[in-house]
């Protein structure tokens, strides 16, 4: 097996192939996280079906919905309790037990645990999913692995996961680490592009959603939008414009006749956000309208259309102003797959990106590291808190500018006497003055 051979492996696989929901199920199978005992197999690791020896499988994901739906899949797959054998931590709720082995998490509740345990001892196997997304979480965490990787002996493997990462970008930071692809069974998606530019995608993707509901058969819809905001708005025009649907308007395609609008975003509360995965009720379909907080890893259940605004609200350092700043901009290619993905994990899709093909062969391939575009200031502090001596010499995947982390690190110093301080402790050092001055 791969993993057993490789300390470091990239593993590629189209979306819905089964990468988060069936590897980590595969390495506690196999044995690969249970605790060797000092004297098992070979290099320290022990053979047999998930020997119950103990050692732990982290997974991270970017985002929290993400841990906890995967979380509650990989339970049921397994016919166990949610917390006992696989669990979830995301900030402010910790669903695992002493006999969790397969833990999902977000990669912010990993770094914190780094602070504690430097090593992870308690993980034999750490896996970075969705790594294409490139957070500044994710950055830093995949730089720390690295040291771990390096510093721990032949009883910790790493795995850097996504359907549509750089792998040779990855390898190379991984000094040759070596990718593997793994075959899909994706459902197939039909992927449809507009034959000229919109002018307004947001009218566009109110006609293409009454569109699907009048004209498609059965299936829910999907809608990729940039903010709060845009869902809000259009989640008041959908209702409007189904409910004036003429008689027989819906349903045409021998779909269902009502259409429930649900929004989902990140300052949703929990609890509306799981709203989504529930089940169209009989004679329904629902339209959700969601951020990118859909876009990678998570499956709603009963979707079987999507459709693309082709924009995304994404960080951004404005340099004069020294200030981060939220600003939508086109999506990645790598984005419109993952999003266009989300139609066909139970069954064949659709997909309707609201911009010409020649626009999608326009997108940036892949989308540029965050590190490269946000302000550094809660990074420096972050790797400070870490214990990270040299900050500006991180090992980051791709580097920020050298200029932009030290003054980052000078303006923190100033900031948090200025501010009183920001929670992070950072001495300046002072000596006695020589001669000593008269007091
Ligand atoms: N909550 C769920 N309900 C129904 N089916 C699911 C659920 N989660 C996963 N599946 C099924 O399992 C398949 C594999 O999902 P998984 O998330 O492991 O794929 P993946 O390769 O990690 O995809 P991605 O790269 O998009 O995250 C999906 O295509 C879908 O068929």
């Amino acid at each position: 097996m791969q993993v057993r051979a490789n300390k470091v492996l990239i593993v590629v696989g189209e979306t819905g192939s089964g990468k988060t929901t069936q590897i980590p199920q595969f390495l506690l199978q196999s044995g690969l996280a249970d605790i060797s005992g000092g004297g098992g197999g070979k290099g320290g690791w022990r053979g047999g079906r998930d020997g119950g020896g103990g050692g732990m499988i982290a997974c991270t994901q970017p985002r929290r919905v993400a841990a906890v739906t995967v979380a509650r899949r990989v339970a049921e797959e397994m016919g166990v309790q949610l917390g006992q054998k696989v669990g979830y931590s995301i900030r402010f709720d910790d669903c695992t037990s002493p006999s969790t082995r397969i833990k999902y998490m977000t990669d912010g509740m990993l770094l914190r645990e780094c602070l504690l345990d430097p090593l992870l001892n308690k993980y034999k196997v750490v896996i970075v999913d969705e790594a294409h997304e490139r957070t500044v979480s994710t950055d830093v965490l995949l730089g720390l692995l690295k040291g771990v990787a390096a510093r721990r002996g032949d009883d910790f493997r790493l795995l850097v996961m996504s359907a549509t990462l750089d792998a040779e970008a990855f390898s190379k930071y991984f000094g040759g680490a070596r990718a593997v692809w793994v075959q899909g069974r994706q459902h197939p998606v039909a992927v449809m592009c507009t034959t000229h530019p919109e002018d307004n995608y947001l009218d566009a993707a109110l006609n293409a959603v009454l569109q699907v509901h009048c004209e498609e058969g059965p299936g829910d819809i999907l809608v990729f939008l940039t903010g709060q905001e845009e869902i809000e708005g259009l989640e008041r025009l959908l209702m409007d414009r189904a409910a004036a649907l003429p008689d027989g308007a819906a349903g045409r395609g021998g779909g269902p006749e009502e259409l429930l609008v649900l929004p989902i975003y990140a300052a949703l509360p929990p609890e509306q956000q799981m709203r989504v995965f529930d089940p169209a009720p009989a004679g329904s379909r629902k339209a959700i309208l969601a951020t990118n907080i859909a876009e990678t890893s998570i499956t709603i259940p009963g979707v079987r259309y999507v459709v693309d605004t082709g924009f995304v609200k994404a960080r951004g350092y404005h340099a004069k102003l020294g200030a981060d700043s939220l600003q939508v901009v086109p999506v990645s290619q790598a984005q419109a797959r993952q999003r266009s993905g989300r139609a066909g994990r139970e069954g064949p899709g659709k997909a309707y990106r609201l911009y010409t093909l020649e626009s999608f062969k326009a997108l940036a391939p892949t989308t540029p590291p965050e590190i490269l575009r946000s302000n550094l200031a809660s990074t420096v502090l972050q790797l400070k808190a870490l214990g990270v001596e040299d900050v500006v010499g991180f090992d980051f995947m791709d580097k920020p500018p050298r200029a932009a982390v030290v003054r980052r690190a000078l303006s923190d110093v100033c900031g948090a006497f200025c501010n009183g301080g920001s929670g992070a402790v950072i001495t300046v050092p002072f000596a006695p003055a020589r001669p000593p001055l008269p007091v």
